[in-house]
């Protein structure tokens, strides 16, 4: 584990879920998330009181269902989708212009590269790639690139990890914590983020932007991160970690 900043009573947390609570896993639909994820994510958000948000590009249906829905707050979707500590509920646009043909063209992709799999999330779509030859995949950044400049600035591309992602242009990670950030209970304390991807960039300026603190998991990477954790058990570790140091009664998961 990396020298991180002793954590204190006024932080706010936001993280990240796959990769970063979760293992990566060959296959969207195959991750196994640690029996334990749902105890520690509740004594760290006790340790908060309350401030813990889960940020994810996944739906928050899909955050809810790998989590157990501990959090009140979460956004799904790269911030496309929101949901308060309060209950408030803020959809993501189902309608982009370009998304539908978009929908149609990797459809057509998939069908032909057997190793091409298509997570229709409705508002945003994922073109996999983990399990692709060095062709489908090269057929894939194509057809991504192609769909974006037909679109004319309605749609954005997300490289994650063996992924590409076409979504709104408009709507990011960093966005939806400024958000969750204007509300209690997470106003006037000091957001701390958590990601392992090139999409957790913008929370991490944005957190930084409010002097908060950084933390990006994995290998070394160009980032606006400034902390680093090395993997998803360090992660689930260093959160244990905290939520005993500030509040000692949690008794041990
Ligand atoms: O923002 P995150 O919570 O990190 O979600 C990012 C994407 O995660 C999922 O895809 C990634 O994880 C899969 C399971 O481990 C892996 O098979 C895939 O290669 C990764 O890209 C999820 O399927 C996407 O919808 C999320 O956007």
């Amino acid at each position: 584990m990396t020298n991180l900043p002793d954590p204190e009573e006024h932080w706010a947390l936001f993280l990240d879920v796959d990769g970063t609570l979760i293992h990566i896993a060959e296959h969207p639909d195959s991750v196994q998330p640690s029996p334990r994820l749902g105890e520690i994510l509740n004594a760290a958000a006790d340790a908060f009181d309350g401030a813990l948000a889960l940020v994810s590009g996944r739906p928050i249906a899909e955050i809810d269902r790998l989590t157990e829905r501990v959090a009140p707050a979460a956004s799904g979707l790269h911030g496309l989708e929101l949901r308060t500590p309060a209950g408030g509920y803020e959809a993501p646009d189902h309608d982009t212009p370009g998304m539908h043909t978009a929908r149609e063209r990797l459809q057509a992709l998939t069908d032909e590269h057997a190793g091409l799999y298509l997570e229709d999330k409705q508002a945003t779509l994922a073109l996999h790639f983990r399990q692709a030859d060095d062709t489908a995949r090269r057929a894939a950044e194509d057809t991504i690139d192609a769909i974006k400049n037909d679109a004319g600035g309605a749609l954005s591309v997300l490289a994650g990890k063996s992924v590409l992602e076409l979504k709104p242009a408009r709507g990011n990670k960093g966005r939806a914590l400024q958000r969750l950030m204007s509300d209690p209970p997470f106003a006037g304390r000091c957001p701390v983020y958590v990601g392992d991807d090139v999409t957790d960039e913008a929370a991490f300026v944005a957190v930084n932007s409010l002097g908060g603190v950084s933390i990006r998991v994995g290998e070394p990477a160009v980032s606006a991160a400034r902390y680093r954790l090395n993997t998803v058990d360090e992660v689930l570790a260093w959160l244990e970690q905290i939520a005993t140091t500030l509040n000692p009664e949690t008794p041990p998961t």
